[in-house]
């Protein structure tokens, strides 16, 4: 089966992007993940999206993880797929509705010699609530500066579902080993019966954050939008930043406000890599 594809990334994380015209086999979708993503044996990214029609707006978008897993929504991804179906004439406005598995949300476009450069995404509201994201605690309220201890070390960790479940841990100062080394333990924790992303953070000042991620799916990525999403979310309500917060992910720069109302608003680049076709051998 040939399937032309397009590859993109936002701030470093990439993603192969399909219309479901061109496959539409569902069931499949997690299999043609795992491999058309892997990096030696396939076209190789973070994750993989599906540009679908839509009953509640313009169009839905199907998320998978690297390992095949499915994401109910994709910070960095849902640029990237902004930036495909604008690009591509899908649609000709600059400000459109995204159906994904954590809601419809609302993308506004910013242009550059007629191409989608970047986007913004109002994200929703941060979910606090221990049993929505899950967490496996007696805490009703959240899941906010908990104490953690892994291989006898002490993390205060947050946990908050953007989406997608999101843990926080500010730290002093980045340290890439630190997050390769403690990321995986603390995704597969059984405090999390879902796993979780993990996000390392330190505050430089009360407008500028540097976040490093652990991807539940998809291991150490270059950035994560629900991730710094959340950093800032998690930040503002213990009033370490101010409304609105530059942070830089390993892979680049994103925007985040804060709203009065709690609502979160994500803006970044998405960044065309290149496109092709994909040879997937069917196993069926
Ligand atoms: N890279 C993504 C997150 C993917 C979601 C995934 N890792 C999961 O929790 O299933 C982002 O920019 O928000």
């Amino acid at each position: 089966m040939n399937i032309p594809f397009k590859k993109l990334h936002g701030a470093g994380n990439d993603f192969i992007i399909i219309e479901y015209d061109s496959f539409p086999y569902e069931d499949q979708f997690p299999e043609l993940a795992l491999r058309s993503c892997h990096r030696r044996f396939g076209i190789g990214a973070d994750g993989l999206m599906v540009v679908a029609t839509s009953p509640s707006a313009d169009f839905k978008m199907y998320y998978y993880n690297s390992d095949g897993s499915r994401g109910n929504m994709c910070g960095n991804g849902i640029r990237c797929f902004t930036k495909f179906v604008y690009d591509e004439g899908l649609i000709k406005t600059k400000e459109f509705k995204i159906e994904t598995l954590a809601g419809v949300l609302t993308v506004v476009i910013t242009t550059k010699n007629n191409k989608a450069h970047t986007v913004n995404v109002s994200m929703g509201k941060m979910i606090l609530e221990p049993s929505n994201i899950p967490v496996k605690t007696e805490k009703k309220t959240d899941f906010i500066n908990e104490e953690l201890e892994i291989e006898g070390r002490k993390f205060i960790i947050s946990t908050v579902l953007m989406g997608v479940p999101h843990t926080v841990i500010f730290t002093e100062e980045l340290d890439i080993d630190l997050i390769k080394k403690y990321g995986p333990m603390i995704e597969n924790h059984w405090l999390f019966p879902e796993k979780t992303n993990v996000n390392f953070a330190q505050i430089v000042d009360r407008t500028h954050v540097k976040v490093g991620t652990w991807e539940r799916g998809a291991g150490h990525t270059l950035a994560c939008g629900t991730g710094v999403t959340s950093v800032c979310g998690v930040a503002h309500l213990l009033n370490l930043v101010e409304d609105v917060v530059w942070v830089d992910a390993e892979g680049g720069r994103l925007k985040i406000t804060i709203h009065q109302d709690q609502q979160l608003e994500m803006e970044g680049p998405a960044e065309d890599i290149c496109c092709g076709i994909y040879f997937f051998d069917n196993p069926a």
